[in-house]
């Protein structure tokens, strides 16, 4: 198991939230905190609704336009879906690795550049090179690259590619990072790797993570909440929800009965 959690100040809060897709409810009165020092895994059988509750943390079923979210989500404190709240400032601050690896068609210096510089996070190149190299090697890739900063990042390996993504979050200092299943498209030495990266991450951002795999649940994360049918069914640390689950339905699907 993951290194057991440590009480951390909640970076995010949601409170009562529903989200409906037109007439249907895809998420059902849910209610979790995110903490800042330690990895949060949403765990739960498909189409349960952990992407979907995931993408509520920085408004990115904004993009869905039949998507309906109800209920209060905070960070810091400061309610997300306020009207006056910058979106792309949030999304700066609450930053996004999805399943597939998807980096621009740019070269590798590019994709880690192309933030902070539209951000106004360097002041000229030798700061924004300087940030590429420190936001790639937080991402475990810039021994592999530093050699070819201008190819292109699609000519990268998958595993490569979604390390290359994560250092493009990154490279905005995001203090939260919402990762949707992040080692889904890659190999076992590309999911390993991605663990391990996620494990010195830890401390320096809240991270949530949606993943199928149990295993991967429980070498990552402190803290696991499992969701079914849309409703959050039960959270807490890793080691006890996967040694000593409360819910006879938690309990059926870390033993693999359903899902
Ligand atoms: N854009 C959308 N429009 C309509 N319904 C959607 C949309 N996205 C998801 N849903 C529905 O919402 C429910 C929850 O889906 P979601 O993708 O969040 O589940 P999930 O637990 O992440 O699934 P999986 O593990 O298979 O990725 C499902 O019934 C799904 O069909």
């Amino acid at each position: 198991m993951a290194d057991s959690e440590t009480t951390t100040p909640t970076k995010m809060s949601a409170r009562n939230v529903n989200v409906f897709y037109g007439e249907k409810q895809a998420i059902q009165d849910v209610s979790i905190d995110v903490d800042l020092d330690n990895v949060t895994a949403f765990i739960g059988p498909s189409g349960c609704g952990k992407s979907t509750f995931l993408r509520t943390l920085n408004r990115m079923n904004d993009t869905v336009p039949s998507a309906r979210v109800t209920g209060t989500i905070t960070l810091d404190g400061d309610d997300i879906y306020a009207s006056g709240m910058d979106v792309v400032q949030l999304r700066a601050r609450v930053g996004m690795v999805f399943q597939k690896p998807n980096p621009f068609p740019k070269s590798i210096y590019e994709n880690i550049a192309y933030g902070p510089r539209i951000h106004g996070l360097a002041s000229g190149k030798a700061e924004l090179d300087q940030i590429v190299e420190k936001s790639l090697r937080r991402a475990g890739l810039w021994e592999e690259v530093k050699d070819r900063l201008h190819d292109s990042g699609t000519a990268l390996s998958g595993g490569q590619q979604q390390r290359l993504c994560i250092g493009r979050a990154i490279a905005v200092e995001p203090e939260v990072i919402l990762m949707d299943e992040p080692c889904s498209a890659l190999d076992p030495i590309a999911t390993a790797k991605i663990e391990e990266l996620i494990l010195d991450l830890r401390g320096n951002y809240a991270i949530v993570i949606v993943t199928h795999n149990m295993q991967q649940a429980a070498r990552v994360s402190q803290r696991t909440a499992f969701f079914h049918l849309g409703r959050l069914v039960e959270q807490g640390p890793t080691t006890e929800i996967f040694t000593n689950p409360r819910e006879e339905r938690t309990k059926d699907y870390i033993t693999g009965r359903y899902g």
